[in-house]
């Protein structure tokens, strides 16, 4: 009973696929944007470090024409000025001021009156002054930043972050003071001001420095798997297909196995969803309930109740059974022992199979737990099936280890077997269940014979005998003038029932 079906590739397998697909493009596009987030602080963090190092080499330049005295524009003075600027490689001039005008610098020599203006924009508390002149007299296309000191003025090289920014072209590079009111240089990247999708997904990150009065702003204006090129975005959608398309069979695959008998089987044993039910045994001469019979039971929401017979023979198979044979001890003596412990003669049957014949600890375990719940083992019926395929001498051997605990035998569905006879001499027993194959067929006249002689071979031998599915009153009578001190269980009596009918039916029988 299996639902494994094919995988067929209809409107609603495609559209599994469909679906996978766009959400692995929608991770993949996620990845790629915190991937690139990363890129983009490490390289926040290169900038700020070289604008660190660009704004200590203006400083440095600066305090060197403040400590040098030059005031004037006198060829030594221009000299010496030309001597500190070869220091400073991201230093592109550096000058005197007087009364708001640059008088010469390094690069330039003496200046025309004309030229030369400066604005101061923002100062910071120790003094440094920023240019916020639009009056470039350097380079009208090139923006380059000035700071002044006291009479000093350092220009920094507009070339200072060339090889940095070609690092990441398509990021915009903002570098400016702390509440943004001095911008020292701005680089727009290629993707600046892009428009859609672009924009809204803009990467923005932030970071400044401890030292001076600066920050770095950088900005991908164009982020994710729309920032991949052609090429890289057809094979990202490919692998996401190929792993969408896998992950839809798996998914399909996974969701069936789930619902296969086995699946369920296994994990209905697990969850101990099992439960027992009890069929009484009945004296025929008084209709009195002398025992009853265990039975396993399994009800799943997809398969329904399903039968012991079919899912025994499935929990052998995936190897689960021991574990139902364990819940049948541990849940019969959980819901009977109060019974058993008050009502000596009373019985309960267990059906066993090969398993438990082969496995030395099962008599072991039921003695455990018989001795537990105070239960005296000789209330305890073990049904060896006779259809069992055992050697009959590990059979025997089993019989013989149970019976020497305490523990009643009885031979079960006996007449379907084999070997029968052999089964009577060779294993030790206290009971034969006879199977409802023979009840059934009372009227046929070879079965009542074959009736007859089981029914005195078992009284020769001086065991109990119990007559299986007993369905109606002729059934019975029949059997009664047969072998009056024999038991009876089938459907005429009672079905089998849970533990809380059973109880009821017990107490209402105390009552009679
Ligand atoms: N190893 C284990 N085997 C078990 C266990 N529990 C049950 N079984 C075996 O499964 C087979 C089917 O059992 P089930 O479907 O529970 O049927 C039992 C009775 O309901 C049924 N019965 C009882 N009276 C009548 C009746 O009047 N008419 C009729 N048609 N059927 C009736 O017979 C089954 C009990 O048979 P038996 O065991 O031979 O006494 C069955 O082989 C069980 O043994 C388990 O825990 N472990």
């Amino acid at each position: 009973m299996n639902l494994h079906n094919k995988f067929k590739l209809n409107t609603p397998t495609l559209f599994r696929m469909l679906v996978a697909t766009t959400i692995l493009v929608l991770i993949a596009n996620y990845t790629i944007i915190k991937f690139q987030a990363r890129e983009q602080i490490a390289y926040i963090k290169q900038i700020l470090r070289h604008s660190e190092s660009v704004s200590t080499q203006i400083h440095e330049s600066l305090n060197r024409v403040v400590e040098a005295n030059i005031n004037n524009c006198n060829d030594s003075n221009i000299n010496r000025l030309r001597e500190i600027l070869l220091d400073y490689q991201d230093v592109i001039d550096v000058g005197i001021t007087h009364k708001g005008k640059v008088i010469c610098t390094a690069g330039w020599g003496l200046f025309d009156k004309s030229r030369g203006y400066v604005k101061e924009e923002y100062s910071t508390s120790d003094g440094y002054i920023f240019d916020g002149s639009d009056n470039n007299f350097h380079n009208k296309k090139i923006h380059v930043d000035a700071t002044i000191y006291k009479t000093a003025i350092a220009f920094t090289s507009p070339f200072a972050f060339k090889k940095i920014k070609e690092m990441y072209p398509q990021f915009d590079v903002v570098i400016s003071t702390h509440k943004g009111r001095h911008d020292f240089l701005i680089l727009p990247g290629t993707h600046h001001g892009g428009a859609g999708f672009a924009v809204n997904n803009a990467v923005h990150a932030k970071i400044c420095s401890k030292t001076f009065d600066l920050c770095v702003l950088t900005r991908n204006g164009m982020v994710g798997f729309l920032s991949l090129d052609p090429l890289h975005q057809a094979l990202v959608v490919l692998i996401c297909l190929l792993l969408g398309v896998f992950l839809s069979w798996f998914a399909y695959f996974y969701l069936n196995s789930r619902k296969s008998f086995e699946y369920r089987l296994k994990k209905a044993v697990q969850d101990e969803q099992l439960y027992l039910e009890y069929q009484p045994v009945v004296r025929m001469n008084d209709e009195k309930i002398v025992g009853v019979e265990t039975l396993i039971r399994w009800q799943d929401k997809l398969y329904g109740k399903v039968s012991p017979e079919l899912f025994i023979d499935v929990a052998e198979k995936i190897g689960v059974y021991g574990q139902i044979s364990e819940f049948v001890i541990k849940r019969l003596t959980e819901e009977l022992s109060h019974y058993l412990t008050r009502n000596s003669s009373f019985t309960v049957s267990i059906n066993i199979g090969g398993y438990e014949i082969e496995h030395c600890n099962y008599i072991n375990y039921l003695y455990e737990q018989c001795i537990q719940y105070r239960i005296k083992p000789s209330q305890i019926k073990i049904e060896i099936t006779e259809r069992s395929t055992l050697p009959h001498d590990v059979i025997a051997d089993f019989s013989r280890r149970a019976r020497a605990k305490g523990f009643c035998v009885s031979i079960d569905d006996f007449g379907t077997g084999t070997a029968n006879l052999i089964w009577l001499t060779e294993i030790d027993f206290d009971e034969i269940k006879i199977d409802k194959f023979y009840v059934k067929g009372l009227q046929e006249e070879y079965k009542r014979n074959i009736l007859t002689c089981i029914s005195g071979l078992v009284i020769g031998i001086g065991a109990q005998i119990v007559f299986e599915g007993v369905e109606d009153i002729v059934e019975l009578n029949y059997l009664k003038g047969h072998n009056e001190n024999a038991y009876a269980q089938g459907w005429f009596f009672y079905k089998s029932m849970n533990i809380d009918e059973l109880c009821q039916k017990l107490n209402a029988a105390s009552h009679d």
